[in-house]
């Protein structure tokens, strides 16, 4: 590790296989640490470093990456004795995200890795619904078993199984036991500083490997505080000096450091704040509307770039692992055959699951990473309104929509609060909400002291605003539709668990239903005394020392009735025609941004309905008449 927070090139996020089977590994591999524990590794005293002068927050990461990396010997040996290993974790995290498949693109030579793409690009089309038909490894008798082979015969076979089941079962139960005894007989550990030492600490500049070597040693303790829990010393007490530790090691606010420390496990804790010292994998789409991954993986591999598709439950996503060519600005990008976009971003609006045709409102869409995503599921079709309410921010927002291509969609800047009265009747919409970013800290590390209560207040409350005017504007009668996705970056209960349990009350009209994520955790149905509907749990979570993407959280409703609230549908259309009609007049986009050119694309589109029209077994001369309104404008109001 070159650095505490480092770049992280490896970690594609794994697919719900990968990180059951790494998962399930590493609690074996935490068993085996136990029990190593157990045959009689001491545990050293900490040591408190003399040397630093300055204080952690006022130290910057270069001296804070020596510190870490410069380890003495006894420092060395010290990290080698707690159980919890954060070296040891972040190379577990690195092997959970395929270290092999990267080793094996930079040792292949160019031809032999395409080769190997394409083996994988071609797996690609056919994996749904392909089993693994590779037999297991069949469980054999040993001789070591003692048990004469000779003497198994039919008659006794079903005797002998069972003997053999209960020497197994007998041998677990001493196995537990001597753990059990081991553990009780360990000398409990003073971890904890005492006031004297909290005195003097006080004076003293803080050492970031003494600090380091606490936070994991008070995570053990409190990991099985009953056995390993000092004498005299309360759980909270352990809890407390933790948590200024994180604060010191990590640089967050107490405030922060608890309201996250409080989501997880203490063990799962660390991990989390750990993550987010760690930069996510670099991710691109493939943007449909202009290319296929297979043909863009190709053109930029031969430009030097190393990449590999993300993961099973995408077929547009790449993770680039190295580039020799600037990834924001080769031709390819320019030309707008895909988008920097993080993983995590696609979820969204796989669970939105766009229809062609359809009328979709993004609700906060700026800079547009998941408006070109739904415009291209629909293949161009349909529309979509592309809201936000930054007037500023609408300008990344419709530069996205030209360099992508995307023809069938409308840029306005309203307060979405203001839905539906500006518009209603859609099919689906998302709402992508504005959020205080405790998903994305490692891109962002001014979340860690910059948040406070009131935003934990403040941004929920919008965010429920927004849901209900979300749900308010979809029309529940929808064919194809009905469908509300609400999602942020946060990993905050108050923003999501709580705003969609919120919501569910305020509108019985709406239910939530599977989100059909192949990854993802359960959301909470409770927390910390709080009691959410159950189906809160079809919800998911998404952290970054789970999958290696940012903090996410995506839940999906179903409109199941009209309600009072709702704008009136008959209306809907007719707004949406003035609107349409007022931004031709105005022609608001085009002061600074080309023009699609309209009449150039308009042989494109029309070629394209046919060829879709044809697939469909249509003659594209019969429903040329019947075209309805919602073909695309290329306008943006
Ligand atoms: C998480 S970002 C959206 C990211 C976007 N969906 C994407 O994928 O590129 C949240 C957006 O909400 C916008 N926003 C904040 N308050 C809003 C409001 N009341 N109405 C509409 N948009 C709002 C912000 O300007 C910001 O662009």
């Amino acid at each position: 590790m070159g650095s505490r927070r480092h770049k992280n090139k490896q970690g594609a996020p794994p697919s719900l296989d990968e990180f059951q089977a790494k998962r399930s590994k590493k609690s074996e591999h935490k068993g085996k640490s136990r029990s190593e524990d157990a045959d009689g590794k001491k545990h050293k005293s900490k040591r408190r470093a003399e040397s630093d002068t300055k204080t952690v927050s006022k130290r910057s990461k270069t001296e804070r990456v020596k510190k870490t990396v410069a380890k003495e010997p006894e420092q060395a040996e010290e990290e080698e004795l707690p159980e919890v290993d954060l070296e040891e974790l972040s190379k577990a995290k690195k092997t959970l995200f395929d270290d092999e498949a990267e080793e094996d693109l930079e040792e292949a030579g160019e031809d032999e890795f395409d080769e190997d793409l394409k083996d994988e690009f071609d797996l690609e089309q056919e994996y749904e619904g392909e089993d693994d038909d590779e037999e297991g490894e069949r469980p054999v008798f040993s001789d070591d078993e003692g048990v004469d082979m000779e003497d198994l015969n039919a008659a006794n076979m079903e005797a002998l199984s069972v003997k053999l089941d209960e020497e197994q079962a007998l041998e677990e139960e001493e196995a537990e036991k001597e753990l059990t005894e081991a553990a009780q007989l360990q000398p409990r550990a003073q971890i904890l500083p005492t006031e004297d030492e909290e005195e003097a600490l006080r004076d003293h500049p803080i050492d970031l490997n003494t600090v380091r070597t606490r936070m994991i040693e008070i995570v053990k303790v409190l990991e099985d505080f009953k056995n390993l829990g000092a004498e005299g010393r309360s759980r909270s007490e352990y809890v407390d000096r933790l948590l200024k530790d994180i604060c010191e090691y990590f640089g967050y606010s107490e405030f922060l450091a608890e309201k996250l420390f409080n989501l997880f496990s203490p063990t799962e804790a660390l991990e989390f704040f750990e993550a987010n010292e760690v930069s996510r994998p670099v991710t691109i789409r493939t943007n449909s509307l202009k290319t296929r991954r297979r043909d863009l993986a190709q053109t930029l591999v031969n430009r030097g770039v190393n990449l590999k598709p993300i993961g099973p439950w995408t077929k547009v996503g790449l993770q680039i692992f190295e580039s020799q060519v600037p990834i924001g600005a080769t031709p390819e990008y320019l030309a707008g055959h895909y988008i920097l976009q993080a993983a995590s971003s696609f979820l969204p609006v796989v669970a939105l699951d766009p229809h062609e045709n359809e009328r979709i409102l993004d609700m906060a869409a700026a800079p547009g990473g998941k408006t070109t995503y739904i415009s291209a599921m629909m293949k161009n079709t349909g529309c979509v309104f592309a809201n936000d309410a930054n007037k500023a921010r609408t300008k990344s927002l419709i530069a996205n929509i030209h360099r992508l291509g995307c023809t069938n969609t409308i840029v306005c800047n309203y307060d979405a609060r203001e839905f539906p009265k500006v518009i209603g009747g859609f099919d689906r919409i998302l709402l992508d909400a504005p959020c205080s970013g405790t998903g994305v800290i490692a891109k962002d590390q001014s979340v860690k002291v910059s948040r406070t209560d009131k935003d934990f207040m403040q941004i929920p409350h919008l965010q429920k605003q927004l849901l209900l005017s979300a749900i308010d504007s979809v029309d529940a009668n929808s064919k194809t539709g009905g469908i509300i996705v609400y999602s942020t970056c946060s990993v905050a209960v108050e923003e999501n668990e709580a705003v969609v349990d919120y919501a569910l009350r305020k509108r019985p009209n709406v239910k939530l239903v599977d989100a059909g994520l192949a990854i993802g955790k359960e959301a909470f149905v409770s927390y910390r005394g709080k009691k959410f509907h159950q189906s809160v749990k079809l919800a998911r979570r998404y952290y970054p020392h789970v999958y290696n993407v940012d903090g996410f959280f995506v839940a999906k409703f179903q409109k199941i009735a009209p309600s009072k609230h709702d704008d009136n549908q008959a209306n809907a259309r007719e707004k949406e025609n003035a609107a349409r009609q007022e931004a031709l007049e105005e022609g608001i986009i085009h002061d600074d941004f080309a023009d699609f050119g309209n009449e150039e694309d308009k042989k494109y589109i029309e070629k394209s309905r046919k060829v879709s029209l044809l697939k469909k077994g249509i003659d594209p001369k019969a429903t040329k008449k019947n075209q309805g309104p919602k073909s695309a404008t290329n306008k943006s109001a």
